[in-house]
């Protein structure tokens, strides 16, 4: 498969495998990729890609490659709070400690760090593009842009007053204003992120129904992410959120329910009717104790189900390969049957589902012809990986995010031989280490 031109590629790869995700459940040995203006142009069986000139051939020895992770859900800036509360249910852990820090702390040069943390963290991760729920998403897209990653950036919504934002009126308007600056952008969309159905007013969500379907954007949520959620809303208003959601018409394609680990018969059938995406943060789940998404009843639904490594301070990593491994055998205790969630369609999950939450799967999330080189190589030659009978079951089961090697996004590496190519990763753990003085020396804990 190629991409017809007489221009030669500008790169060409050969790894020992090439895992593209679509189809589903290919493995593909002894072929070569080639990348030409930042997009996939060539697919081929090794001496057909040998045909091709190219400005750069890689050999990528007992590598896999594949398209890079995508982390559907987190908030980038709180690495500077990684560790600060841990060991709490939710609700204690948001309003006694993490709201009360955010409030502290928070400011453009505390996001620009964190953010700065989180890219490193994950480019070294082999995430190509992540989303992001936090506070000053203006300066979060600086640094996109600035290192080359690609991302979801939300703007966020709150029924009290923000560290940007005094009140969710002002926080739209800046919204809105970055949207059109950034509408053009090849490697950045930005949704809405309403925090979640109960620190979010009706007509707020009124307002942001009638936003997105001028500008056609996401809606991003975190929805029964505990029983305690839909109990309160039940007892509250007679109503569980997620229908509430449905009745206010937030619902639809473009939405995507971050948690989801409530859910009843009505609850699936929204969620199929109007072919919401599910986000699934299996370790903030059950580091705060919140719940268990039941990803196996989703996905024999039809429903998209995606993964996401939540916050630094809730997992406390932005580890999304150890989030897929937690995922994948989360599944199969949570189904009651081993068959559930198997390796392949749990890469699958952390790639072109995640892909076709954010809305971008045209773009990225596997590797096809057109496509954005968003790409990872990971090693598997190691002792801890031997012997290898299927690569992606030694990718998910296997192997840790150390054996990451190279990334590319859109054909630009940002990681070679483990090293980021356009970050300083001792200036960016110096930042954050200046941080965690500043905040611990004062913490009331
Ligand atoms: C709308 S800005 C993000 C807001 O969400 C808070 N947050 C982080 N993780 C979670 C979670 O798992 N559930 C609910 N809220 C969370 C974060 O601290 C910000 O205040
Ligand atoms: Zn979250």
């Amino acid at each position: 498969m190629s991409r017809q031109s007489d221009a030669p590629l500008d790169l060409l790869l050969f790894p020992t495998w090439l895992v593209p995700v679509e189809p589903a459940g290919v493995v593909l040995k002894g072929h070569g990729l080639g990348v030409r203006d930042g997009r996939i142009a060539l697919i081929a069986p090794r001496a057909v890609a040998l045909k091709y000139q190219a400005i750069e051939t890689r050999e990528l020895e007992g590598m896999l490659l594949a398209p890079g992770l995508i982390n559907a859900h987190g908030h980038a800036a709180m690495t500077l709070f990684r560790g600060l509360a841990d060991d709490l249910p939710l609700q204690r852990w948001l309003k006694d400690h993490i709201w009360p820090a955010e409030s502290r702390w928070v400011d453009e040069d505390f996001v620009r760090c964190g953010t700065e943390l989180a890219i490193a963290e994950q480019l070294k991760g082999g995430i190509t593009c992540f989303s992001d729920m936090y506070f000053y998403p203006s300066v979060v897209s600086e640094l996109v842009h600035k290192h080359g990653v690609r991302a979801q950036i939300t703007i966020p919504v709150l029924d009290f007053p923000v560290p940007d934002a005094r009140d969710a009126d002002e926080a739209l308007r800046k919204g809105l204003a970055l949207f059109d600056d950034l509408k053009h952008h090849p490697r950045i969309t930005i949704a809405f992120g309403p925090h979640a159905p109960y620190s979010v007013a009706d007509d707020k969500l009124e307002s942001i129904r009638v936003l997105v379907a001028e500008m056609d954007a996401g809606i991003h949520m975190h929805v029964h992410e505990t029983a305690h959620e839909v109990q309160e809303a039940l007892r509250k208003h007679g109503e569980r959120p997620l229908a509430r959601l449905a009745r206010l018409q937030l619902l639809g394609p473009r939405f995507q329910a971050v948690h989801m680990t409530q859910v009843d018969d009505d609850d699936l059938a929204l969620l199929t009717e109007h072919n919401c995406s599910v986000i699934h943060c299996p370790e903030s789940n059950l580091k705060l104790a919140s719940g268990f998404c039941p990803v196996e009843r989703l996905w024999e639904a039809g429903i998209n189900v995606a993964v996401g490594t939540d916050g630094a301070a809730s997992n406390n990593d932005l580890d999304l390969l150890g989030e897929t491994r937690t995922a994948a055998l989360l599944a199969k205790a949570v189904a009651g049957s081993a068959t559930a969630l198997d390796a392949h369609r749990a890469l699958r999950m952390a790639t072109l589902n995640g892909a076709r939450a954010l809305g971008i799967d045209e773009h990225t999330g596997s590797l096809e012809i057109g496509k954005f080189a968003d790409l990872v190589a990971l090693d598997l030659s190691g002792l801890a990986q031997q012997p290898v009978y299927d690569p992606v079951s030694q990718l998910i089961y296997s192997t840790s995010r150390d054996a990451v090697r190279h990334v590319w996004v859109g054909g630009k590496q940002l990681l070679e031989s483990g090293r980021l190519t356009r970050m300083d990763e001792q200036q960016v753990i110096a930042n954050a280490r200046q941080w965690g003085e500043r905040i611990s020396s004062t913490d009331q804990r």
